[in-house]
């Protein structure tokens, strides 16, 4: 409750900081409605008094006072109602969802989007900054709500001290409440994966990139009978909770009733037997009325200052974890702009999360500074994944890798990567200007033309441009009204990205030409050789090369093999040939398949 509270007042205090005016104004509101519930009862009471005792002025007055205080109530109240909504559309829309984004973005690797308990907290919070805000206001109110309680007992207890027990009969709805509602809570924790799940079968089926192969293995319905099931599964589990809570809560109210009944019955039977006025009989029904409002405004506030955990408990765990990853992951040494010794596996296993085979198991291995480095191997055996840590989009489990001496855990990532250029096998198909998609691989030049220019001709993807309706201004991607691309020339575009950066240092294709026919193939692959030397000249870059076609890397200065996460074979072509062993075997075949032999 203590990180409620403080978040709270930190939402609070950023509402005052950036609208004092309309922040202020909301507080006045809820101060003066809970005054006047308390004089429109007085004022009745004087009302009633008046008549009976045959004095029309008091009468009047009092008259005149409880039917203003009822009126501006009513007003207030609209007010108050409007004023949030701005307020919580402000802070929720313009400054703290852009911060949640950036919080979910700001994290350095990739591990956490593969943790269940990370992307069951970014299904939740996704989005959540209206309800956040809101929540914080409805705490609030909740305060205001229980001082109308307090003043309006107080004024009760004028009437009869003993009418104060209701007091202890008015939290008994309140607590049930609040048991409902962590029932309902837990419920939608337990069934978060589910409802992920379902979602993902829904894309599958309606995203244009999955949908093909849906349709042709005819397993649209499929998906849809297991997005079906998975719903049944979250309303399952959901709907059991809610009828559960549900019967709580219908106990907290029966409980508060009969004690409600019973005090007006006492009120009555005092002023029968002379005990009290008449007033004080229409003071009583007129704050017990009020009061179980207020009761009920209280529990239904406060069930949804309860149910906002439901937002903040996951928006505060995103938020210490990415604090707890910052300072965990954060290097502080600058990255080299030129590399001297290379780079030094040593031991490295890593693991998956959620996985129990290592992806690379006890590599050590060094990459020379200035040298063109070939990683074959089958499917699966690693190959990536070698590439994804040298980008520290992971931490090795066990083991260091060494920069030139310096563990690359030590150093910045964003310095660290904004010294290398890398084109990834799943590349991304970015729904921008085709300059832009190609602009990214640099952003400090996503406008220079040039640059963009001479990045395509790296890529051999000059034609392409030229055949695009508007060059490089084309908006790619269907969906934004744009063009769409084929495989092979959505590769182009993201081999073009990756040559934005002039002077990186490390420089990683992995599978750069697997969409690409093999003149553009054997094209591209004898510019990047001539690229990769000049950079090993300039900045002593290391160029990594992942391929399956044995042809394309024979002139590498290093071979490695890789084999199920180790390395099992390294060295030249010549000598990995000479060898006769897996390279061998399988240059061999290729070279018959090509007919490069
Ligand atoms: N994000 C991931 N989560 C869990 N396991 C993964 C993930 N990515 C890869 N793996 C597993 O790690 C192992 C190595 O995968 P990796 O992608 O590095 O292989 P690869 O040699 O690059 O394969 P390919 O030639 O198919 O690209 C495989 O067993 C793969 O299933």
């Amino acid at each position: 409750m203590k990180r409620y509270l403080r978040f709270w007042l930190e939402l609070l205090w950023l509402s005052w900081k950036r609208y004092p005016g309309q922040t202020s104004a909301l507080i006045v509101c809820k101060l003066l409605s809970v005054v006047l519930v308390a004089i429109t009862a007085l004022a009745l009471r004087d009302v009633v008094n008046a008549v009976i005792d045959h004095d029309p002025r008091t009468a009047v007055v009092a008259g005149l006072v409880a039917a203003l205080a009822y009126c501006a109530m009513a007003h207030l109240e609209g007010l108050d109602t409007v004023i949030i909504f701005v307020l919580v559309e402000r802070i929720g829309l313009l400054e703290l969802q852009p911060q949640i984004d950036h919080d979910i973005a700001a994290i350095e690797g990739l591990d956490h989007l593969e943790r269940a308990e990370f992307l069951d907290r970014v299904t939740v919070v996704r989005g959540a900054a209206w309800g956040l805000v809101f929540g914080m206001w409805v705490a609030v109110d909740s305060v205001f709500n229980m001082s109308r309680l307090a003043v309006l007992l107080v004024v009760l207890g004028a009437v009869n001290p003993w009418l104060l027990v209701l007091l202890l009969f008015a939290a008994a709805p309140l607590w049930f409440e609040q048991r409902a509602q962590r029932m309902v809570n837990a419920a939608e924790t337990e069934t978060a994966e589910s409802f992920r799940l379902q979602r993902h079968l829904f894309n599958l089926a309606t995203e244009a990139a999955t949908s093909k192969e849906i349709r042709t293995a005819g397993a649209g319905p499929e998906c849809a009978r297991r997005q079906a099931e998975a719903w049944q599964d979250v309303a399952k589990v959901q709907l059991r909770a809610r009828i559960r809570g549900a019967r709580w809560q219908l106990a907290g109210w029966l409980l508060f009733t009969a004690a409600f009944g019973a005090g007006l019955a006492a009120v009555a039977n005092g002023a029968v037997s002379g005990a009290g006025t008449v007033g004080d009989v229409v003071l009583a029904i007129t704050v017990l009325i009020n009061l179980r409002l207020a009761v009920q405004m209280t529990v239904h506030r406060t069930a949804e200052t309860a149910g906002a955990g439901r937002l903040i408990d996951p928006y505060l765990w995103l938020r210490d974890y990415v604090a707890a990853e910052s300072a965990r992951r954060k290097g502080s040494q600058p990255a080299p702009d030129t590399l001297r010794d290379g780079i030094e596996l040593d031991h490295v296993s890593f693991t998956y999360p959620g996985t129990t085979r290592p992806a690379l198991d006890d590599v050590s291995v060094r990459l020379a500074a200035g040298s063109v480095v070939a990683v074959v191997g089958e499917y699966g055996s690693g190959k990536t994944t070698l590439v994804k840590l040298l980008m520290k989009f992971y931490q090795p489990d066990s083991g260091t890798i060494l920069v030139d001496g310096i563990d690359l855990q030590d150093l910045d990532a964003n310095g660290w990567r904004s010294h290398a250029s890398v084109i990834f096998q799943d590349f991304g198909r970015f729904q921008t200007t085709f300059g832009e998609t190609v602009g990214l691989g640099d952003l400090e030049h996503i406008d220079d033309v040039e640059r963009i220019e001479q990045a395509v001709r790296w890529a051999d993807a000059q034609d392409l441009v030229r055949r695009l309706p508007d060059g490089l201004d084309t908006q790619l991607g269907r969906s934004l009204g744009g063009v769409d691309l084929s495989e092979g020339q959505w590769q182009k575009a993201a081999l073009a990205r990756a040559s934005m950066r002039r002077r990186p240092v490390l420089f990683a294709l992995d599978e750069p030409t697997a969409s690409l026919d093999p003149p553009s193939e054997h094209a591209i692959f004898k510019r990047y050789m001539t690229r990769a030397r000049s950079l090993a000249e300039e900045a002593g870059a290391i160029v990594i090369v992942v391929s399956h076609r044995f042809s394309s890397v024979a002139g590498a200065d290093q071979i490695l093999v890789m084999d199920k996460g180790r390395i099992s074979e390294r060295g030249t072509h010549d000598e990995l040939v000479a060898a006769g062993g897996r390279y061998a075997e399988m240059y061999g075949i290729h070279a018959r398949a090509y007919a490069i032999a």
